[in-house]
């Protein structure tokens, strides 16, 4: 089966030092994985990576078979990869459903010419209707997005990779700044709203990667050392040797 994304021998570096050493990953169309590690070990390097925001030193990232290792974040976004920040990044004075429905309709134009373009614009309302009830936002339908809490930005967030058409999401750590109940309720949404949708996450919380992930890999100063499900993580000593003197994965719980 082809990868939905394929990092192979990744490298990067900053002036003399090598950040990301040789990355391999493969994670499989529809699968929800996990990429932890301690601090600095180049989590978000990576994700940069492969959402286009950085360039490799060396190496290759596919995404469904093919080469995207140097196209732009736009070019990428429009082959169906979207990335969630940790920041929001909605219009803060529009309702929640005009966001929506801005990142649908931005997502048909380019498909559109002009006689189809009210029928468009239709399928677009239409499709951010569904993504407005997929990530529990219905009762906040008009509320303007900038009055929100924090949970629901976030959702709303995930919102706009769904309203964009993407099948494959980048989701940087989706439960930061939340209590426990919401973090809860937001890894809930996501395993829901994301069903058939492939899923990268970098996740630090340990409750979350568990109650979401089909499979997690460590990385540890810039490489790989394992990839498996989440229980064989756990018991892999290779990982708790990495995590000595840390809570282990899943002791939290
Ligand atoms: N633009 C840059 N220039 C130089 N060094 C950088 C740059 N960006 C990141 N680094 C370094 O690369 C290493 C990996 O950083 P990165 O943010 O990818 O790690 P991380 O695993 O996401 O960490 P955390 O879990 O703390 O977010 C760190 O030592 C960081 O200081």
């Amino acid at each position: 089966m082809i990868p939905a994304i394929a990092v192979r021998g990744i490298e990067k570096r900053f002036g003399a030092t090598r950040i990301l050493r040789g990355v391999d990953l493969s994670i499989e169309p529809h699968e929800r994985h996990a990429l932890i590690g301690p601090n600095g070990a180049g989590k978000s390097t990576l994700f940069n990576l492969i959402a286009g925001a950085k360039r490799p030193s060396a190496g290759r990232i596919e995404l469904y078979g093919a080469d995207i290792t140097r196209l732009a974040p736009a070019a990428i976004c429009r082959r169906g990869l979207a990335r969630s920040f940790q920041t929001t990044s909605f219009f803060a004075k529009l309702s929640v459903f005009d966001n929506l429905r801005c990142a649908a309709q931005i997502a048909n134009r380019d498909r559109a010419r002009w006689w189809q373009r009210f029928t468009v614009t239709r399928a677009a309302d239409a499709h951010a209707e569904e993504v407005l009830d997929a990530v529990g936002l219905g009762a906040r339908r008009d509320v303007i997005a900038g009055t929100l809490s924090y949970a629901e930005q976030r959702a709303l967030d995930l919102g706009l990779a769904l309203a964009s058409g993407a099948h494959t999401l980048l989701l940087d750590e989706p439960t930061a700044g939340m209590n426990r109940a919401e973090a809860a309720r937001a890894v809930e949404l996501i395993r829901v709203a994301t069903a058939g949708r492939t899923l990268l996450m970098v996740e630090h919380d340990m409750d979350v990667v568990f109650g979401l992930a089909d499979r997690v890999s460590v990385l540890v100063q810039g490489q790989v050392i394992a990839t498996g499900t989440p229980d064989a993580i756990r018991a892999d000593p290779a990982v708790q040797a990495a995590y000595l003197g840390h809570a282990l994965p899943g002791d939290a719980r």
